[in-house]
């Protein structure tokens, strides 16, 4: 060849092979050598062509590194959410969500497209904390589809995002499968009041187990990272206070709540199974009690119960030892002091107390409550006061 380059590497051998144009010593007391060099022979556009060739091939196949995710990386380890707050949650990978994007997609976005938004299942999305997580992944960009039978679930809590090309809404019912080429899929679907669970029980364990069972086989077919919403039912009635994670729990398998406690338990077991056995990437949450705007009026929950009374003139029903009297005198506080509070017997295999142990949750994805009760609960108490007075009000009736 020749080149210049072969010429200056020359001057060092103690051999030199004389070339046709071989000036070494001219060369290296030259220092604009090197531009010259690459100005030559349109060496400098091969050069930049190198480049982009190098930059696209490390783009499409990026290096992953495990210290991308850390907190994934410890997961499945069960997540607690607290009880008194429905407020924004911080969650670490979300502070780098383009490396938690990119080292989870498993092939369905392709890894170097670049800042492509996730297409994401979600199940009982049209409920109460179904809706809220929709908002937040349409929020950040990425494409939902919902899936919801609409026991409990409701179109109105998710209309503001009809017309949204990157929303969809399926009437599906889990316990049957279905094929949606999807990223992540969110698990949420099943009645969660123990009035709404335990009016068809076997449907509730069937939703819990069979469709449970049809989503992580999606999850296995196309790939996507897999997240179920357990609940703190799973502790039963806990003879451990607070619970933490490891806590294996006491429930009674044959009593009118083991539909709910029990198939959630049995939907853990297999999310871990097909975790183990099949190498699906699987998160499980246990939540507890929660409340919030969109809850259903008459979900027969503690908090929405006191609210939808307290509201209606009716008196709060304070179920067994008394355990919810504080929450109901805030609720007096809230909404009308004058409100009246009635005792009742509990009902049967209602768990003593309950209070999740969450300094996992706080270490390793910084999560803990942000709203107060006393912040939380009028956001609830202006939602259902619209909702269960708006007709009136619109028909021009006094409604409060
Ligand atoms: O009107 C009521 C309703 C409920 N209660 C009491 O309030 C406590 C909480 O009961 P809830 O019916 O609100 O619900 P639970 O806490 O038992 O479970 C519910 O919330 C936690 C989730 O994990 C579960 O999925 C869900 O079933 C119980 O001690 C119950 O007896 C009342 O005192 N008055």
């Amino acid at each position: 060849m020749n080149s210049e380059l072969i010429h200056r590497n020359q001057t060092t051998s103690t051999q030199p092979t004389p070339t046709p144009r071989g000036k070494p010593s001219n060369l290296v007391k030259n220092s604009t050598a090197p531009f010259r060099y690459m100005l030559q022979k349109q060496r400098l556009v091969f050069v930049l062509v190198g480049i982009a060739i190098a930059a696209l091939f490390f783009n499409a196949f990026p290096i992953s590194s495990p210290s991308q995710e850390p907190i994934h990386g410890l997961i499945p380890d069960p997540v607690l959410a607290s009880e008194s707050t429905h407020g924004t949650r911080r969650v670490l990978y979300e502070e780098n969500p383009e490396a938690s994007r990119r080292s989870n997609v498993a092939g369905k976005v392709p890894l170097g497209v670049k800042g492509k938004s996730l297409r994401i299942l979600v199940t009982g999305g049209a409920g109460f904390v179904g809706s809220h997580l929709v908002d937040r992944l349409i929020g950040r960009g990425d494409s939902v589809i919902v899936v919801d039978n609409f026991f409990t679930g409701r179109k109105e809590n998710l209309v503001h995002h009809f017309g949204d090309p990157r929303f969809e809404l399926i009437r599906h019912d889990v316990v049957e499968p279905i094929l949606l080429e999807v990223d992540q899929i969110y698990h949420l679907a099943c009645p969660a009041s123990p009035v709404h669970y335990k009016f068809n029980p076997v449907k509730t364990i069937k939703t819990n187990v069979v469709g449970t069972l049809n989503m992580l086989g999606l999850a296995k077919r196309v790939g996507a990272r897999f997240l179920l919403t357990s609940t703190s039912e799973v502790y039963g009635d806990p003879l451990q206070h607070p619970q933490v994670e490891t806590y294996w729990g006491n429930v009674n398998p044959i009593g009118v709540r083991s539909c709910y406690d029990e198939g959630k338990r049995t939907a853990e077991t297999l999310t871990m199974d097909y975790h183990r056995g099949l190498g699906i990437e699987v998160r499980i949450a246990r939540i507890f009690n929660t409340y919030g705007p969109r809850m259903c009026i008459d979900d027969g929950r503690v908090v929405s119960n006191f609210v939808a009374q307290a509201l209606r003139k009716e008196p709060l029903t304070v179920y067994g030892e008394f355990t919810m009297l504080e929450l109901a005198e805030v609720v007096q506080e809230t909404i009308d002091p004058n409100a009246k509070i009635e005792f009742r017997p509990n009902t049967e295999d209602d768990p003593h107390k309950r209070k999740p142990d969450i300094s996992k949750a706080k270490q390793l994805l910084g999560w803990e409550p942000t709203v107060s009760l006393r912040k939380g609960l009028p956001l609830m108490v202006s939602d259902f006061r619209q909702r269960i007075f708006g007709e009136q009000k619109m028909g021009g009736a006094a409604a409060q």
